[in-house]
């Protein structure tokens, strides 16, 4: 039976990677390769290679599940707290771009130690820890070169990008941003997590049972000593947000059906990346961005850097807002991309609460997140509306590390940081129920738009 299920995952694999022949064939392009530096391409948001993706990862992890000795696949799962401080370890120490001071000829590890500060003899076996599972390359002994995994957390990149704070090392660094959070702020609260799952005790989360304190982590961020950690985050949320497609957003619902004038608010906006191709789509709409203080900030930068025609013709307004208190804006459309998640289900319902009582009858609610999808075949009613399709045998039904990996992996980090959680779609039906929306349609996608009218 294992080596059916071996044969078929194999031949799931084979099967796929001839697909992405095939289409880079007819798109002219070769895929990238692991030894190259990370570069968008033409494939990236292809529908034939993402599918294909989907496929190979969740075979090639099963079949090492299968073919691993369990212990060493259960140790390489509870040490995984040493590829966090590696990664930790070369981001805040720039290690990255020190390498790629030698372009591919790279660097030797005593090298790049004198130039961080470190002993050599200890920088190597972080480095080798990480080429080992395909983060940098060692070329010769002790000599490494980043791959397309390392160049993602490049920090020089040419400053065209927003830059939240043009003085800080993290400015247009989107990988590296969105990596240090997580190697930062997500490595204090995770140690918390089985104590926090077992008595909460006075605290929302496990990341504020790491800090003592009760300030949930936005508001920690608004603190003098953190600004530049949310500054990071700012940058990091970016990066994360630019990786949709943005036909996911301009398609969600009939924008150019909206009256001329029809104001749309963008809940917890931070820069407004979703609001930006909606702006640059729609002119015949007003927008309104809300955020708390040091995201408006910054999103003022955003908007002057890559769209101030929307801010001179003032199409587009900021507003400094906390969704805990009364909606200021009766608006015919609201949408929140990425904040219920953050939250427990008590304060989800609040913020929607407060949107339902300044909507009008006609106002339309758009929440964008991501659907959770069980481990085993759905047996809800919405099971058709899966943002994936069905998985092959022996798959499994999520797609294993191919889709589901990614889900749950936000769905840890929402726990740990806020006490949030990702979804099922069942549980945005009932979250809109309890707070007086009704869930018309569901577009799933790799983000998924959730249209809700006033109950
Ligand atoms: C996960 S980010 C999502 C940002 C944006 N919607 C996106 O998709 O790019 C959560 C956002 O919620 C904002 N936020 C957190 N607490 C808030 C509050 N009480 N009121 C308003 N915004 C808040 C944060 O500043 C942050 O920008």
């Amino acid at each position: 039976m294992s080596i059916t299920a071996l044969k078929a995952l194999a031949q799931l694999i084979i099967s796929n990677v001839e697909t992405i022949e095939s289409t880079c064939q007819s798109k002219g392009t070769e895929f990238p390769s692991l030894d190259d530096l990370f570069e968008p391409s033409v494939l990236d948001a292809h529908p034939a290679i993402l599918g294909a993706s989907r496929q190979i990862v969740a075979a090639a992890a099963q079949i090492i599940a299968t073919v691993r000795p369990p212990m060493e696949l259960l140790s390489e799962h509870a040490t995984g707290m040493y590829s966090t401080a590696a990664l930790a370890f070369i981001n805040s120490n720039d290690v990255v771009d020190v390498i790629q001071l030698n372009g591919t000829r790279g660097m030797h590890s005593k090298e790049i130690g004198q130039k961080i500060g470190v002993d050599g003899s200890k920088v190597d076996r972080v480095l080798r820890y990480l080429a080992t599972r395909h983060i940098f390359r060692e070329v010769r002994p002790n000599v490494f070169v980043n791959n397309k995994v390392s160049s993602l957390l490049l920090k020089s990149k040419p400053w065209d990008e927003l830059v939240a704070d043009p003085s800080s090392k993290y400015a247009g660094a989107l990988g590296a941003s969105a990596i240090g959070h997580t190697t930062e702020e997500g490595f204090m609260g995770a140690p918390y997590i089985p104590q926090f799952l077992k008595n909460p005790g006075q605290y929302q989360s496990p990341f504020n049972m790491s800090i003592k304190d009760t300030t949930n982590i936005f508001a920690w961020y608004e603190q003098a000593e953190n600004l530049w950690r949310g500054r990071r985050f700012v940058v990091g949320m970016r990066g994360a947000g630019e990786r949709f497609p943005p036909e996911i957003f301009t398609s969600a619902i009939d924008w150019k059906g909206l009256p001329q004038g029809s104001t749309v608010v963008d809940v917890g906006a931070n820069v407004g990346t979703v609001t930006l191709p909606l702006a640059k789509a729609f002119p015949h709409l007003h927008f309104i961005l809300q955020d708390l203080d040091h995201a408006i900030s910054d999103a003022k930068v955003f908007w002057q850097d890559r769209f101030p025609e929307a801010l001179s013709e003032r199409r587009v307004e900021f507003q400094v807002h906390d969704f805990f208190t009364p909606m200021p804006v009766k608006a015919d459309v609201y949408f929140l991309r990425l904040i219920l998640h953050d939250w427990p289900q008590e304060e989800g319902i609040k913020i929607l609460k407060h949107i339902r009582a300044a909507a009008k009858p006609t106002s339309i609610l758009i929440i964008f997140e991501m659907i959770v999808l069980h481990a085993c075949p759905e047996t809800s009613k919405f099971a058709a509306q899966s943002p994936v399709p069905p998985a092959p045998p022996p798959l499994l039904a999520n797609y294993g590390l191919g889709f589901g990996g990614f889900v749950t992996m936000a769905d840890m980090q929402m726990l740990n940081l806020l006490g949030g959680r990702e979804r099922t779609i069942e549980e945005f039906e009932e979250l809109g129920r309890e707070s007086g929306w009704k869930l018309e349609t569901v577009k799933p996608g790799p983000i998924s738009a959730f249209i809700y009218t006033p109950e």
